[in-house]
């Protein structure tokens, strides 16, 4: 037999439009041959099953992958189904190349924005984005079928003839151009196949040859680390009898050479999202995930999704634990068809709050050789992201309803991304709305209406809350005093968080623990002492603006029940959470002045009554600063410069003591 044709396809066209979609992923080539190996066998064994075709007792079905460095090529064996002549002619001098044409004229107008989820339907023709020349060898399982030799370079025209092929199945074999030489380094190979192959369904063995070179190298280093330890050995013995010991002559039996272990496929081909979940152990859930995350972390826990109908879903989703408060928490979601993996993260398919989990999904339905843009609205996806979302909110709300103390404890980890989810997601956030709950300052949990009945009395529709336990340590002590809770709100997603609960519950309003000073701090005051209060006020800012050279700075005098502090810094609510929100939008480079800050003098402390009393001295100025900056330091840090005029200063007092 010997046939030759033109698949007609214009290579310069082509070829740069392939270059550019390929660009950042050419490795897909492995999973596309590979895969199409793992699709032959499945079809053997199908026929097998009806008993068109019986398969040799003890034969492994298989994909082989040998990268061989020295020649610069890569194979790709199959023994599954194979192909004919006729075969090769209709699905790779047809099928494949007019697939791959449509697919190119269908996409080449099409900007990098809007690419192929996972490049599908390149198919068989993605080898020659790597190789010049590819060869194909075929046997098919027919009876009497006749081995075919199929070669094409540059992949614009092909040479069919015999091949000397004898067992089943099919052999690829890639000539790589010198771009593409990486592809045969060894490790390389192994990470792409770890990468796309790592759960196909049929067993997947990779063999690595060496250059010549690299094969001398390690013959000869191992050659002289074997001379090394004989030399070592010689030596021990001659010191031994030296020294004047018997030396007994080595009993031991040469190690027997071992016998060569059973190569092991690569990849897993029931992966763990495949089973059903009664047939899963937790050890195995922490193990898939730990070997597939790379996360040495256990999981917190887990959620299996497992579904036949209407659509064919199955995956995994962990909660992973977060390592600090400060973390910024980023997932993987591996999305896979048919356990060939696709890509990390489409967020066309997976609702954007739960990329911020870690988790398998495979969903053989998805129509992959579409772009991305009609991915995001073609209503079947829109069902499958909806159907993962109501899966988590329904095992977080069961968690709440029937282990809420598991809920507790896992609260401050998987807190971050609920409200995200919330924030992110409406359908999730209707269905989370009675299970959000607040750490408090005695570390109990509650909702929303608990908070709110707790300070019913004195702070209606008041919360009060902490974003950082150092820096609002006094407070936190006044708070406690006082017997007024507050909550925890420590993570960057609070800030919206809260924003969006006020949005809600129009009534409610979040206040941070230093942005004020309620009535319960303050001792109960008389009319008349009211208006003392007002006019030492009135002296006590005229003395700091001075003092501080400062007019902007808002001063209050109070008397405030806890007769041991002298000063407080308080930070409007609204002028904090304005500034705060201009740093997230990235305008913190921007001068936007300090917030709204008042310093709250306390009448009942000595200090403050002698700084009122001695507005005259020269030494008033001195203590003006310290106070300040001593509010300033119990709510954070000072300024470098403010800093070391604060150190100083100290020192001087303490001098001033010491005479
Ligand atoms: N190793 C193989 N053994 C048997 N047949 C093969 C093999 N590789 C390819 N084929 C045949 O060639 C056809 C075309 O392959 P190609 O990879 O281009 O597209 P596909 O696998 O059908 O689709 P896609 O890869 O886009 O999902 C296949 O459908 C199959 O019939």
């Amino acid at each position: 037999m010997n046939k030759e044709g033109s698949l007609s396809i214009n290579s310069e066209n082509i070829f740069p439009i392939i270059k550019k979609w390929l660009y950042s992923d050419h490795d897909i080539f492995f999973r596309e041959l590979v895969s199409n190996g793992c699709d032959a066998v499945t079809k053997l064994k199908k026929l097998d099953m009806i008993g068109e075709y019986t398969i040799p007792e003890g034969k492994e079905l298989c994909v082989k992958v040998t990268a061989d460095a020295e020649t610069k090529t890569i194979t790709f064996t199959d023994n599954g189904i194979g192909m004919d002549a006729n075969e090769i002619d209709q699905y790779i001098n047809q099928i494949a190349f007019s697939g791959a044409r449509d697919f190119l004229d269908k996409y080449k107008d099409k900007t990098n924005d809007d690419q192929i989820i996972g490049h599908f339907g390149l198919g068989f023709y993605s080898a020659f984005m790597v190789a010049d020349r590819v060869t194909i060898d075929s046997l098919s399982y027919k009876e009497g079928a006749k081995a075919v030799h199929w070669e094409s370079d540059e992949g614009t025209s092909f040479e069919m003839t015999d091949s000397a092929k004898t067992e089943i199945g099919t052999t690829i074999t890639l000539y790589l151009n010198e771009d593409s030489y990486e592809f045969c380094n060894e490790y390389r190979a192994k990470e792409i196949l770890d990468k796309y192959c790592s759960f196909m369904p049929i067993p997947i063995y990779f063999e690595a040859i060496k250059t010549a070179e690299e094969q001398a190298r390690i013959d000869e280093a191992e050659k002289k680390a074997k001379e090394e330890e004989e030399k070592r050995k010689a030596e021990e013995a001659a010191k031994k009898a030296a020294d004047g010991e018997a030396v007994e002559a080595e009993t031991e039996a040469e190690p027997t050479e071992k016998a060569p272990e059973a190569p092991k496929p690569i990849n897993e081909t029931t992966p763990l999202w495949a089973k059903h979940p009664n047939e899963c152990t937790d050890e195995e859930y922490k193990e898939f995930y730990h070997r597939v995350f790379h996360d040495y972390k256990e999981p917190l826990f887990w959620i299996h999704l497992n579904m036949d109908y209407p659509f064919n879903l199955k995956g995994i989703l962990y909660f992973p634990k977060i390592n600090t408060e400060y973390d910024s928490i980023e997932g993987t979601i591996k999305l896979y068809n048919n356990q060939v993996f696709v890509a990390d993260n489409i967020k066309e398919v997976i609702p954007e709050f739960l990329m911020l989990l870690k988790g398998v999904i495979d969903c053989p339905d998805l129509p992959l050789n579409v772009s991305r843009s009609a991915l995001q609205n073609d209503g079947f996806v829109k069902k499958i992201s909806d159907y993962i979302t109501k899966k988590v909110a329904d095992r977080l709300t069961g968690m709440c309803k029937t282990k809420r103390e598991d809920y507790e404890k896992f609260w401050d980890d998987i807190n971050p991304f609920i409200k995200f989810g919330v924030l992110k997601d409406e359908k999730f956030a209707e269905k989370m709305n009675d299970y959000i709950i607040f750490k408090d300052l005695n570390g109990k949990y509650l909702t929303l209406p608990d908070i709110l009945k707790e300070n019913e009395e004195k702070h209606k529709n008041q919360v009060f809350y902490v974003t950082d336990e150092k820096e609002q340590s006094q407070y936190i002590e006044m708070f406690k005093k006082e017997g007024i809770n507050a909550v925890l709100l420590k993570h960057n997603i609070d800030a919206p968080f809260i924003t969006r609960l006020e949005q809600k519950n129009p009534d409610v309003k979040f206040v941070r623990i230093d942005s004020d000073l309620t009535d319960s701090f303050k001792e109960e005051t008389s009319d008349e002492e009211k208006e003392t209060l007002k006019k030492d006020s009135e002296s006590l800012t005229a003395l700091f603006h001075k003092a501080l050279n400062n007019d902007k700075l808002t001063v209050k005098a109070e008397k405030l029940k806890d007769a041991s502090m002298a000063c407080v810094m308080t930070l409007s609510e609204e002028g904090r959470r304005m500034q705060e929100m201009m740093k997230m939008y990235g305008m913190s480079g921007m001068d936007f002045g300090t917030p709204d800050e008042t310093l709250v003098l306390n009448l009942t402390h000595p200090l403050v009554q002698y700084v009122l009393a001695h507005a005259e001295d020269e030494s008033v100025t001195k203590y003006c600063e310290q106070l300040y900056d001593l509010a300033a330091l119990a709510h954070g840090t000072l300024s470098p410069d403010r800093m070391s005029k604060f150190i100083t200063r100290s020192n001087e007092i303490m001098m001033e003591i010491a005479k």
